[in-house]
């Protein structure tokens, strides 16, 4: 049960990132931390499994998960575990992040100590709070930072002691928007809901005819954005994941409906992992061209 808790299919969103920043930093700059590099995944991890456990426990006590909802099965809202195991799942978790964190915090510099709050405030702020971001329009902005922006620039600075090039940052918008994507197809699974709940997503916002809009402007910054990597061969293998794998989940965005896209949502999942490794292949082939 704690596996549906934990949504493993969505857990590619945080690894992928860190990974890609972890084969960056290990290519092309002489100092590496592997210490670090193993706290740096486990936060990642932690932190979005526990912003996972505080979204069904928010959800779940806001009643917004009704029994209309399209999206996958909550474990709490459907009655197949007790808040009392929740509570315990995300103290466990919390605790991971925390330790792991506050370790990485010691091996690099106190200042990382806000990002660790700002992770902290985030896990809690996307569904609660007075100002809960996801319900203010907000939510793809959280994902743009916390999947993309701050796993890839603090990681980095974290193994490697020196701030980010402007490689990076790119790589790092790229990743977030790619992550974006989920969210995307989350809110315009859950238009007709959210318009009910009163959640104003920018689905709602702007309305459903949106959504395939922003999910082929986010697709394609997610891939245009590595364009510091591009040569030859690394952009036969950007048209391959364009044209296998990011256009026909956008085909299935447009043509599915209802509980249809949750398969849609787990394909884009597994697109930013497959973009990922995309984005480590074109890095062994810029590494092989400079030495
Ligand atoms: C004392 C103290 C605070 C110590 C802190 C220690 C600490 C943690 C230090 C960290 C230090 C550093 C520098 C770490 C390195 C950088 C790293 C690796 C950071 C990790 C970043 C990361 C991956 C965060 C993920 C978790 C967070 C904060 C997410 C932001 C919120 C967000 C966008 C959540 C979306 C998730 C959900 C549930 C979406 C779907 O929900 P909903 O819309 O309701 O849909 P549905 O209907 O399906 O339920």
């Amino acid at each position: 049960m704690q596996w549906r808790l934990m949504r493993v299919h969505t857990l590619p969103a945080s690894v992928a990132p860190v990974l890609l920043t972890l084969v960056y930093a290990f290519l092309f700059y002489p100092r590496f931390s592997i210490l670090n590099a193993v706290l740096c995944a486990a936060v990642a991890l932690s932190a979005q499994i526990c912003s996972n456990y505080a979204n069904d426990l928010i959800d779940y006590k806001k009643g917004c998960d009704t029994s209309e909802r399209k999206g996958f099965e909550r474990p709490l809202s459907n009655g197949s575990v007790s808040v009392a195991e929740v509570k315990y799942g995300l103290y466990f978790w919390l605790t991971a992040m925390l330790l792991s964190g506050l370790w990485l915090v010691f091996n690099t510099h106190w200042t990382l100590l806000f990002v660790g709050l700002a992770v902290a405030l985030g896990v809690f702020a996307y569904s609660g709070g007075p100002f809960p971001l996801s319900s203010n329009g907000l939510g793809d902005v959280a994902v743009l930072i916390f999947y993309g922006l701050v796993p890839m620039l603090f990681t980095f600075y974290a193994v490697t002691g020196v701030l980010p090039d402007g490689t990076l940052w790119k790589m790092a918008f790229a990743m977030g928007f790619a992550s974006v994507n989920i969210l995307v197809v989350n809110n315009y699974r859950d238009y007709e809901e959210d318009m009910k709940t009163g959640k104003r997503t920018v689905i709602v916002k702007f309305g459903k005819d949106f959504a395939p809009k922003l999910y082929m402007m986010c697709g394609m910054l997610s891939v245009i954005l590595f364009y510091p990597l591009f040569n030859m061969p690394s952009l036969l293998l950007v048209m391959l994941y364009v044209t296998l794998f990011f256009l026909p989940v956008y085909k299935n965005l447009v043509h599915y409906e209802g509980r249809a896209l949750n398969r849609v949502l787990a394909m884009t999942g597994r697109n930013v992992l497959i973009l990922s490794l995309v984005g480590i292949a074109m890095l062994l082939i810029k590494y092989r061209h400079w030495y």
